[in-house]
């Protein structure tokens, strides 16, 4: 059973709080990419790129990373690794500042994946981070910048963002899970 922790209208001015601060944080936006990560991080990265466009008339690119979960049998069963199968950036991020955006920053994994996808593309001379939920537990030396929601949960629960493109409504919820998610 999902139990529902953030309502639609807490999250869409979460990602407006965001815009904000990554608009108020970023010294002249010209030399910003905007980088979602696979799955709902895409939407929640083009969404602040529309902000920006109504809120300051901003034009920002916006391009997108698929990192999925690779299970490589040489590693303890269950102990899965993200691994990039493709990217899409529509402009060289050579010398620019890339704002990664996930809906889920969690050990830290997927982050580092997308860093380490990013540095074999180009040099961007900044990377920052921007979550929808930090939701703690995180195995490597990673934070999120920007962040909407903190919401502290134990490893016998998952994070679940429902985005009105791909679920037909905007919520944050948590389920309960039987087993602690292996990571
Ligand atoms: O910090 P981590 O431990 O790496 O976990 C966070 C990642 O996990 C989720 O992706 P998931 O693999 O569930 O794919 P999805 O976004 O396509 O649902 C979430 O969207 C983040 O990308
Ligand atoms: O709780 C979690 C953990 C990883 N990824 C999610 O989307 N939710």
């Amino acid at each position: 059973m999902d139990k529902e922790v953030v309502d639609g209208v807490t999250m869409k001015r979460a990602l407006t709080r965001i815009t904000y601060e990554i608009i108020e944080q970023s010294k002249g936006t010209e030399d910003l990419v905007l980088v979602g990560i696979k799955t709902r991080g895409i939407y929640l990265a083009r969404r602040i790129a529309e902000r920006m466009k109504q809120l300051e008339g901003l034009t920002v690119p916006v391009g997108e990373l698929d990192i999925t979960l690779y299970r490589d049998d040489l590693h303890e069963p269950g102990k899965d690794e993200p691994t990039v199968n493709g990217s899409d950036i529509p402009v060289s991020i050579e010398d620019k500042h890339v704002i990664l955006i996930d809906d889920v920053l969690f050990t830290g994994r997927t982050v580092r994946a997308a860093m380490d996808a990013l540095m074999s593309i180009g040099r961007p001379k900044k990377i920052s981070l921007a979550v929808l939920v930090d939701r703690g537990h995180r195995e490597l030396p990673i934070r999120a910048d920007f962040v909407g929601k903190n919401i502290p949960t134990s490893l016998h629960e998952q994070i679940k963002v429902a985005v009105e493109e791909l679920d037909q409504r905007d919520s944050i919820l948590i389920q309960k899970l039987d087993q602690p998610k292996p990571i």
